[in-house]
């Protein structure tokens, strides 16, 4: 790519490193070693525009390489500082930015990417964002077609519009009447949705009774973003998948009182041919098989009397306890301050903003607690511990004791 090696690392942190303020030059651009290889990232585009893009220099063979990059990068701000973590991914603390949007992380050797190497034969690096606390698990709600599913999850974004959110999936299959696009699902075609397959936008996808289904990193990132808990409408297939993937969420069965009832339902409803009609009580069998394989669902519920399975849904759910009991206290205000210096030990990360710009309401040390991650790419980190700290004592003295 014609351009030297980068000159400027980012070495194992254990002590303050320099306050770094200069935004206009290195700020845009970290450069951390793993192994053999140098992962930079930032700069700008041509015509100067910043960016967040990952360029990768192999010391060995003295070769650039850009790597596919997978999950949504974040947005430019005024620099950034990097930290490596566990030697698989860079912690990116993003400068001058709110804190639910400034902490990001570049997975380079997880698990996750090492399959993503081999899916897709090429270098694979993967962006997630960090979410302070634990958050709401998303939920996963699987059964056979007609049991109800769709029924059920209605009435609980009817009744708790601003604590759900519904992830709307991909279909290769054609819109019912009342269906809208982008509501409902994202109606697309096969061969563009096997293709975004193939280049990992897709947390999990199946074919179901004849049709590709699958839930893209977008359609959950979009709920999680909109601050809300996430229910997933995905057949048993897709929760394999999900159940083996970074997403933790609640996995929940529903169940028909019987094959009749089922039966019933489905030819009531009206949205399907005889034929599909058909083809979907075939599936239902071994669906409903799947449904009481071990480990798979946490939850199974029947839906005989509806407002009877919607009352253990809520109490399933903990929907009578407060639903966001995990969530940190809101920080929402303060900000990673622009010219600040990093220390880390083990995984805890100091951040000093050294001393407080005239007026500026916002602390300016924070302890960032990375040892309890959940999660990550594709999708969100979670378990992310953000503390705003009095003094730089208390924080040394803190920083000794964990
Ligand atoms: N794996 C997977 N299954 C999905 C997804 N979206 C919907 N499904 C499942 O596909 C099946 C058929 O859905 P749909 O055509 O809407 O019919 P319905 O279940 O009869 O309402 C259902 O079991 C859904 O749970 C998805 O994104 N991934
Ligand atoms: N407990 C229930 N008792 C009777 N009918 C139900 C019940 N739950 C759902 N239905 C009806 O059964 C049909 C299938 O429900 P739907 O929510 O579309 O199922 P799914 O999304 O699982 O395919 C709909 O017409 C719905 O009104």
């Amino acid at each position: 790519m014609g351009e030297e090696a980068p000159e400027y690392l980012v070495e194992g942190l254990d002590k303050f490193s320099p306050l770094q303020c200069d935004s206009e030059s290195q700020g845009y651009q970290t450069a951390t070693a793993i192994g053999d290889n140098i992962y930079v990232i930032g700069g700008s585009d041509d015509g100067a525009k910043l960016s967040m893009n990952v360029k990768v220099f192999d010391k060995l063979t003295g070769i650039w390489s850009i790597p596919t990059v997978l999950g949504t990068k974040p947005v430019p701000s005024k620099g950034h500082s990097a930290v490596l973590l566990n030697n698989d991914r860079i912690l990116i603390l993003m400068r001058d930015s709110p804190l639910d949007d400034s902490t990001w992380f570049l997975e380079v050797s997880t698990p996750f990417i090492k399959e993503q190497n081999k899916i897709l034969g090429t270098e694979v690096v993967a962006w997630s964002k960090g979410v302070r606390g634990d958050g709401p698990k998303p939920i996963v709600i699987s059964g056979p077609s007609g049991v109800g599913k769709g029924t059920l999850i209605s009435k609980l974004m009817k009744e708790f519009p601003s604590t759900f959110g519904f992830s709307v999936s991909h279909t290769t299959r054609a819109p019912r009447e009342k269906e809208v696009d982008g509501v409902h699902y994202h109606f697309t075609e096969r061969s563009k949705m096997v293709k975004e397959i193939k280049d990992g936008k897709f947390l999990e996808s199946a074919s179901v009774h004849g049709n590709l289904y699958g839930t893209s990193i977008e359609a959950v990132e979009a709920v999680t973003d909109a601050g809300k808990r996430c229910i997933l409408d995905i057949d048993v297939q897709g929760a394999r998948l999900v159940r083996a993937s970074p997403l933790d969420a609640i996995f929940i069965f529903i169940c028909p009182p019987s094959f009749e009832e089922l039966e019933k339902r489905l030819r009531e409803r009206g949205t399907e041919t005889e034929e599909q009609v058909q083809k979907r009580l075939r599936n239902a069998k071994a669906e409903l098989d799947q449904g009481k394989s071990p480990g798979l669902f946490d939850h199974i519920l029947v839906n005989d009397d509806l407002e009877t399975c919607y009352k253990n849904l809520k109490q399933t759910l903990g929907l009578d306890e407060t639903a966001d009991a995990s969530y940190q206290p809101s920080m929402k205000n303060y900000k990673i301050p622009l010219c600040h210096s990093i220390s880390k030990k083990d995984q805890k990360i100091l951040i000093h903003g050294g001393s407080n710009e005239l007026g500026a309401a916002t602390p300016t040390l924070f302890l960032l607690d990375a040892s309890l991650l959940k999660g990550g790419a594709p999708g969100r980190m979670r378990g992310l511990k953000m503390y705003a700290i009095d003094s730089l004592i208390d924080s040394l003295n803190w920083i000794e004791q964990l």
